[in-house]
């Protein structure tokens, strides 16, 4: 299986970078003229595959807004990572997971073995449990050729007092992660699999951000940020950044063409990026 950062390498250069977050509020269900049930969940997660799916590189559902129907949402998310897998998109599945390394195993399980039902072909992860609990994700990552995001510099304001402190080596937290980010994708060429969550929101943080894998940024569009936050934050190093937008992309529903017209715009925007 051909490795994950270059499968992604090659459809930010088709696609462009923008990351479509398929989250489906309850909020936005009822925007769309839908109601808030399974079947309203459905016809929302189809709409936005078929509007974005064939057009962007990535799409990230956050599983919690289909979970919170029950063993029926679950299978209408199943249902949209296939849609947007057939589409040629990549799926991120946003599950934030991270436990000891037995059940990091079975979330690997769960989320990157292809024989699974809601295989994907990244997850993100947290590695509050010590990066190190994720091994299993990241062996079994290697083994199908699938990629982890894993949480760094989160783009919420409460991020700050777990990321920026300082551990025992004298490294801030994200630090650590960044450099076990580094070293996971040292060989990697063109582009490593193992990611890094950097919220487009953040101030300055004074980490080194450079390193040889993706970056998932959220917080561009509805939590505020910006083109040229993206560049303050990550300048030379954005060529392999993927921001990443949910609501101020979704609000353009429920026309798929609306959508897809929406995540062309984005894209454009997002084209002076890289370099
Ligand atoms: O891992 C994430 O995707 C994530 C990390 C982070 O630091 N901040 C963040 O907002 N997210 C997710 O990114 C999406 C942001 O949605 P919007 O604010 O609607 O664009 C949600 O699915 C969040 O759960």
């Amino acid at each position: 299986m051909t490795p994950f950062g270059t499968r992604l390498h090659e459809a930010v250069a088709a696609r462009g970078p923008l990351c479509a977050g398929i989250d489906p509020h309850a909020a936005l269900l009822r925007e769309w003229g839908l109601d808030d049930d399974v079947a309203g969940l459905e016809r929302f997660a189809m709409t936005a595959a078929e509007g974005l799916a064939p057009h962007v590189s990535v799409v990230k559902p956050q599983s919690a807004f289909y979970e919170r129907f029950g063993s029926r949402g679950i299978a209408v998310l199943e249902r949209l990572i296939a849609a947007c897998r057939d589409a040629g998109a990549l799926v991120l599945l946003d599950v934030k997971r991270g436990d000891i390394g037995s059940t990091s195993q079975a979330y690997a399980d769960a989320y990157l073995d292809p024989a699974s039902p809601l295989a994907s072909d990244a997850i993100t992860a947290s590695p509050y449990l010590g990066f190190g609990s994720l091994d299993p994700m990241i062996d079994t990552a290697r083994k199908h050729g699938a990629g982890v995001f894993v949480l760094a510099l989160t783009s919420n304001k409460e991020g700050p007092e777990v990321q920026h402190a300082t551990t025992a080596s004298g490294t801030t937290v994200a630090g650590t992660v960044l450099d076990h980010l580094r070293r996971l994708n040292a060989d990697a060429s063109p582009l490593g699999s193992f990611g890094a969550v950097i919220g487009a929101t953040i101030g300055e943080t004074g980490e080194d951000l450079a390193f040889n894998g993706p970056v998932l940024a959220p917080g561009y569009g509805a939590q505020g940020g910006t083109v040229a936050d993206l560049k303050r934050i990550f300048g030379a190093s954005a060529g392999a950044v993927l921001p990443s937008s949910s609501r101020e992309l979704l609000r353009h529903g429920p026309d798929a063409g609306a959508l897809r017209d929406a995540a062309l715009r984005t894209n454009d925007e997002l084209a002076g990026l890289a370099g």
